[in-house]
């Protein structure tokens, strides 16, 4: 019904191969790549279907990691299409997150190993010399704080050995913060995928089970923003780092090669530019913002301030529905977030600042010359 290919203003987008009738579902993501319930709302989402029933805690408890559903019904449909396809890796990582950061959290409650129990999340375990104090300038002042990083890494942990027994690691306190705390979640299964992949790789074809959405490979081709990010957000380049370090330390051995500074930094940058937000649903100006999920397949979708698809979120799958007729040729837009009521110049400073591009689209090409032609004129 459509194909991907470059545009002139943004990248790649999506173009539609013939008559698209109004109302047909062009696109369906059947499950995200990698997602993560924020932490306040863990236990009032469904990890499975994403249900949220206005703040009532989920019945149905996943027995170890920290992960609630709706049902009986979803917890099984998680174990099945989630773990069970991915080896109960998921799980597993999920798990030693999670008691890792309860660990810490318990250790600093005590007032153990810190002389103050109130900076309770506030213990660093990532250099001080390490961390630019203000906001990196450019890409390669990025690229110098991984290297700092991972000078000090690699002498003492080689893939295949402990990582625990690194001496920067060996010190520290692996407490995240909350958001960080997603983060790992969300980092540590792309990782997971992403070991998949490569170990399906050398099976044969016919017996590979990850589903298409579930690929590496797919997700790795998307876009990323990591000098905007960090521009915007100084502070998260340490979070970064921090969620490397953790994620050394607690990922179970077979991962840790995939714990690479390369690997991480590429979720964090793509999860950036193309993350889908988990809202509550019916959406709505007053929808909570539950979490974050990746469908790469439906990241090619541009953003448009006169959108022809709308995407809408049905359990755990985004489906992407044409708004009106389209035209053999004619791109396949979105919009990327609730500004269209806005006018063209507050909407394309919100484009600008929480997506990083300057708006291509028709209407504001339209909007930009009407203005410029009422300056003159007057
Ligand atoms: C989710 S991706 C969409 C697919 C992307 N074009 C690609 O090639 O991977 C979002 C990125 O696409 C580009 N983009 C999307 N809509 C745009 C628009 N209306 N104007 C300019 N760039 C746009 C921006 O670089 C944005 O960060």
């Amino acid at each position: 019904m459509f194909t991907v290919r470059p545009t002139s203003y943004g990248g790649r987008g999506c173009f539609a191969t013939a008559p698209i009738a109004e109302g047909t579902v062009v696109h369906r993501a059947p499950a995200p790549f990698t997602s993560a319930v924020n932490r306040d709302f863990r236990k009032e989402v469904c990890a499975y279907c994403f249900h949220y029933d206005l703040g009532r805690t989920m019945k149905v408890r996943f027995p170890r990691a920290s992960l609630w559903f709706c049902s009986d019904d979803c917890r099984a449909n998680w174990v099945a299409h989630e773990d069970d396809v991915c080896r109960g890796l998921v799980s597993d990582v999920l798990e030693r997150i999670d008691n890792a950061v309860a660990k810490a959290r318990k250790t600093m409650q005590l007032g153990r190993g810190i002389a103050e129990p109130s900076a309770e999340y506030d213990v660093d375990y990532v250099p001080d010399d390490v961390i630019l104090d203000g906001s990196p300038e450019s890409a390669d002042e990025i690229e110098q704080v991984w290297q700092t990083i991972a000078q000090r890494i690699e002498p003492a942990a080689p893939a295949a050995s402990n990582p625990l027994k690194n001496p920067l690691l060996k010190v520290r306190l692996l407490a995240l913060e909350e958001i960080e705390w997603d983060s790992a979640r969300l980092v540590a299964v792309a990782l997971v995928r992403k070991y998949l992949e490569e170990e399906e790789e050398s099976t044969a074809a016919e017996s590979r089970k990850l589903p298409d959405h579930f690929l590496w490979s797919k997700f790795y081709s998307l876009e990323s923003h990591e000098v905007d990010l960090l521009a915007r957000v100084p502070a998260l380049l340490e979070s970064h780092v921090r969620v490397f370090l953790f994620l050394l330390a607690v990922m179970p051995p077979a991962l840790l090669p995939h714990v690479t500074i390369a690997n991480v930094r590429a979720v964090v940058s793509r999860e950036a530019a193309n993350a889908f937000g988990i809202w509550q649903l019916p959406l709505s100006s007053e929808s909570e913002f539950l979490g974050s999920a990746i469908f790469p397949s439906g990241s090619y979708f541009n953003h448009s301030c006169e959108p022809n698809v709308a995407k809408s979120r049905v359990g755990r799958s985004m489906h992407f529905t044409t708004t009106r007729d389209i035209a053999p040729d004619e791109e396949l837009c979105i919009s990327y977030g609730m500004m269209l009521d806005q006018p063209v110049d507050s909407r394309r400073e919100t484009l600008k600042e929480q997506w990083y591009f300057d708006c291509g689209c028709v209407r504001c090409a339209r909007e930009l010359a009407e203005a410029n032609s009422s300056n003159s004129s007057g």
